[in-house]
């Protein structure tokens, strides 16, 4: 049992004709993006806003209207991956490096599902370095102020060259420790010039699927 696909799959409940739909970016939500094109296909009507670049090329090879988000009042759901869950169902995002296009999506959404396999699911956010978007203007700079608030930090790189976002931004992977407050670090983080978002989502999920490796599928609530 992949869990993974489980939770991907599961999710996909949640959808129902006629919907706005968010889809998230990474190897969990695939299985949410794979589950929703069979169901299009087999008559669904729905339309999708893509976190990235990568799942928009998904989306629109699994035959998924997609649309902009300028184009709807809100979202009703978004299925989205994560990198760690908390008890409150605070996140990290980003761990592929989808972390803005993520945050815009989700806060343009009713319902935020989370679909994640019991790995990521944590009593406090911190061991997952913690992905920070920064602009490549000053971006040193940027590090350093993010350093000075008690982190270190890497610029990340992808086969030996500084990895680029959908959006032309860097990305600094943070080791805070263990994060105490998640909801002050968020806001804090984002007052440093230079700092476009970071991949605290603090009270924006509602509900975590969770599969596990024995093929059990939880499903929680806020
Ligand atoms: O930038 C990537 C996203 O935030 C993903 O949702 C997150 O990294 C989890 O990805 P995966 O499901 O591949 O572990």
């Amino acid at each position: 049992m992949n869990p993974k696909k489980l939770t991907g799959e599961k999710a996909a409940d949640f959808i129902t004709d006629g919907m706005m739909i968010g889809l998230g970016t990474g190897s969990t939500a695939y299985y949410a993006i794979k589950k929703v094109g069979e169901m299009v296909r087999n008559g669904l009507n729905v339309k999708a806003v893509p976190t990235s670049k990568e799942t928009a090329d998904l989306a629109a090879e699994e035959g998924i209207e997609l649309i902009e988000l300028s184009e709807v009042e809100k979202l009703d759901i978004t299925i989205d991956g994560a990198d760690e869950v908390d008890p409150d169902f605070n996140l990290i995002k980003g761990g592929g490096g989808a972390l803005l296009r993520e945050k815009i999506v989700a806060a343009a959404t009713e319902r935020l599902i989370i679909i994640v396999d019991e790995s990521k699911l944590v009593n406090k956010l911190g061991d997952f370095l913690l992905p920070i978007e920064v602009t490549p203007f000053n971006w040193e700079y940027t590090q350093k102020m993010i350093n000075k608030m008690g982190a270190t930090s890497e610029i990340r790189k992808k086969g030996g060259e500084i990895f680029v976002t959908d959006n032309d931004n860097y990305i600094l992977d943070c080791d805070f420790g263990k994060i105490e407050n998640p909801e002050k670090l968020t806001i804090d983080l984002n007052t440093i010039p230079g700092v476009v978002e970071n991949g605290i989502f603090a009270n924006m999920a509602e509900i975590v699927v969770v599969g596990y490796n024995d093929g059990k599928i939880e499903v929680m609530y806020k």
